[in-house]
């Protein structure tokens, strides 16, 4: 019993009181992209000092405007097509999480998860290359999206990485996941992320079980 189960369904359930409004989130998801943006440029623009002072500014007063509204509580997560859990905070996927790429995941009809998507500089690790940490989550992530496709949803236990040569920044890459084997609770999922050259840049093994209630 690790009472993980209980509490996350108490997340859940106090989430899924909220209506999800449409408009309101493609609202909110351009707000986000805008802030990534400006992320992007707080590592790279060449502005001067009194400048940075004086945007610096402007943010704190655009910061206090979305404060002054109230804090509540994150929007809730979905079950869409495929399994795929649409979790508009989610630092690999959420819409309005100004941290994640975000990356977008689809099921095909043979059960594996997939995703195309681009990493800018905020994802960068060694020079020119995206961290070893952020290809870990996001195989993470599709591999549990695959498990959940898969009908055997759990919370990740193992993921055994190897990084096979280094991954590309500001070039398209692609992402796959799926499930091989079921075990009991655990369920196994292979993924990779692809390079430009159609070679894999990292490959996972990882292992999802469903907690005890
Ligand atoms: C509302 C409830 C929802 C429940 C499902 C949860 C999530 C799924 C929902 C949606 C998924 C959709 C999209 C995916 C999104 C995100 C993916 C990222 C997910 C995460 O970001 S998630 C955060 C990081 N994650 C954790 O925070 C886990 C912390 N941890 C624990 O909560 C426990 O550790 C737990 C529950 C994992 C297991 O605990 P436990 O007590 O239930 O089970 P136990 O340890 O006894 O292991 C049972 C059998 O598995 C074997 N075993 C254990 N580990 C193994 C390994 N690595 N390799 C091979 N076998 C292994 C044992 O050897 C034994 O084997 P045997 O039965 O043969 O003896």
């Amino acid at each position: 019993m690790t009472g993980a189960w209980a509490a996350m369904q108490r997340v859940f359930e106090e989430r899924e009181r909220q209506e999800i409004d449409e408009g309101r989130v493609a609202r909110l998801a351009e707000l986000a992209a805008r802030v990534r943006e400006l992320s992007e440029l707080v590592i790279l623009s060449q502005a001067d000092e009194m400048e940075i002072a004086a945007v610096t500014r402007e943010i704190e007063l655009l910061t206090a405007r979305l404060a002054a509204a109230g804090r509540g509580i994150p929007p809730s997560a979905e079950v869409g097509d495929g399994g795929v859990v649409r979790q508009l905070g989610s630092p690999v996927t959420g819409l309005l999480n100004t941290l994640a790429p975000p990356i977008e995941i689809r099921i095909g009809d043979d059960g594996t998860a997939r995703s195309e998507f681009t990493l800018g500089l905020l994802y960068e690790g060694p020079p020119g290359f995206v961290h070893g940490g952020v290809s870990a989550m996001i195989l993470d992530h599709l591999s549990g999206c695959a498990a959940s496709a898969n009908g055997t949803p759990g919370m990740t236990a193992g993921l055994d990485l190897r990084y096979r040569r280094p991954t590309p920044l500001g070039v398209p890459l692609s992402a796959e996941a799926k499930a091989v084997r079921v075990d009991g609770r655990k369920t196994f999922v292979d993924s990779r992320i692809i390079g430009p050259d159609g070679r894999a840049t990292a490959e996972a093994t990882a292992v999802f079980i469903m907690p005890t209630r």
